[in-house]
């Protein structure tokens, strides 16, 4: 058990800089999610913390203690790399029980056998205890590197991308899996992955990282629902989120937002127009989720726009249907047994009261309607 310090972490690899001046916090027994593209330096993080790579700037604590300048093996972390790293020359059974044979965390053979057993059958490779690495499949390897990380009490489990390379049906499980383990192990977990919906169905709270630099840190509900940017915004989320522009137009005492090409404006939420005037926010762009639009093949009412379908791509249990109004693409979660045709004419209604507002200057998150209702805060 134990809570995980960065402060003001800077890591270079020559004129690089991999990790640009970090704070993290995460708190004793958390599941704690880093999120970003390829390159942002999510596993030079995990490093940094297990002790592997040493920051220029900055501290790493646990619990309170700088670490800095502990040993990697006496930080008590338990770290499962994406590559596996296991010892190819021992069997499945004395690679997961190795931790355990460790002359810092050592156990007697009978705890050790009674523990591979349980993680083995917990990560569905009992049955190849005896095999080598060499003879498994990736998945199986994978697992096998995830039971080696989970046998033993660590301050801190250090996971990178420890399912990536499983099947998707075996993902999904293992992800289940995991999420259970969360709950009955009450050990720190910092955990790495580009997969937003891990991200999401695992993260207590999610770290999203680019460059180096963090962009925002907050619950799955926080980045998903105000992401701090339009970054943020179109890496969480599938289809990618749209973006546009609005002209905001005042009459009345009112604020209306003018797009894609119509002549009418949208009325703005009352919440969110008092945050864009009292900011003097001048130039803004709208964000709206897939399911933040709704479409049909007539035109319901005048709050409908024409449009026409641009695409239809079947995803399993959704489709995902882009429409094209007036140049701009729009992209919307339809129901898998949509049956469109290229070309096709269509409306589409959106759903004002949903709209994330973006300053367009900086591409920031400004605000959205009932913000506070829908985090749940006061
Ligand atoms: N030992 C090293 N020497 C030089 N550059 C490195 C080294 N380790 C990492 N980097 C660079 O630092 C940056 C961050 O790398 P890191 O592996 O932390 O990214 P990541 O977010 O984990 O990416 P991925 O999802 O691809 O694993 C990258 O540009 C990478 O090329």
């Amino acid at each position: 058990m134990a809570k995980i310090e960065l402060c003001n972490i800077t890591k270079r690899f020559g004129s690089l800089t991999a990790l640009d001046d970090i704070n993290i916090e995460v708190k004793d027994k958390e599941f704690f999610v880093l999120f970003g593209p390829a390159g942002a330096g999510k596993t030079t993080i995990l490093k940094v913390i297990a002790g592997i790579e040493f920051p220029e700037v900055g501290e790493v604590k646990i619990n309170d203690k700088n670490v800095n300048y502990v040993e990697p093996a006496k930080r008590n972390v338990s770290m499962v790399f994406e590559n596996y790293a296991l010892y190819p020359h021992l069997s499945i059974y004395d690679n997961i029980a190795s931790p355990m044979r460790s002359p810092l965390y050592k156990k007697d053979e009978e705890t050790i056998k009674k523990e591979v057993q349980r993680v083995a059958s917990m990560m569905k490779i009992d049955h190849l205890l005896d095999r080598l690495p060499s003879q498994v499949s990736n998945g199986q390897r994978q697992r096998t590197a995830l039971g080696r990380c989970l046998v033993r009490e660590p301050n801190v489990f250090l996971m990178d991308e420890p399912i990536a390379h499983l099947d998707a049906k075996l993902r999904h499980f293992m992800r289940a899996e995991l999420k259970e383990m969360q709950s009955s192990f009450d050990t720190t977990t910092i955990y790495v992955t580009h997969d937003y919906m891990e991200a999401l169905s695992l993260g207590d709270r999610i770290a999203i990282i680019n460059e180096g630099k963090i962009l925002q840190i907050g619950t799955g509900d926080e980045v998903y629902l105000t992401p701090a940017n339009e970054f943020v915004a179109k890496f969480i989320g599938e289809p990618e989120i749209n973006l546009f522009d609005i002209e905001l137009v005042k009459q009345d005492g009112m604020l209306y937002a003018l797009m894609l090409g119509q002549e009418t404006g949208y009325a703005i939420e009352k919440d969110v127009s008092d945050v864009i005037e009292s900011g003097g926010y001048q130039n803004v762009r709208i964000g709206l989720r897939g399911n933040d639009l709704t479409f049909s093949f007539k035109q319901e009412d005048a709050s409908y726009i024409e449009g026409k379908v641009y695409s239809v791509e079947p995803i399993g249990n959704k489709t995902i249907l882009v429409i094209d109004v007036n140049g701009q693409l729009l992209r919307l979660v339809a129901p898998n047994d949509l049956k469109a045709n290229l070309d096709e004419q269509i409306f589409v209604k959106i759903k004002m009261e949903r709209a994330m507002f973006f300053n367009a200057d900086d591409h920031k998150y400004i605000y959205r309607h009932n913000q506070a209702e829908l985090l749940g805060v006061e």
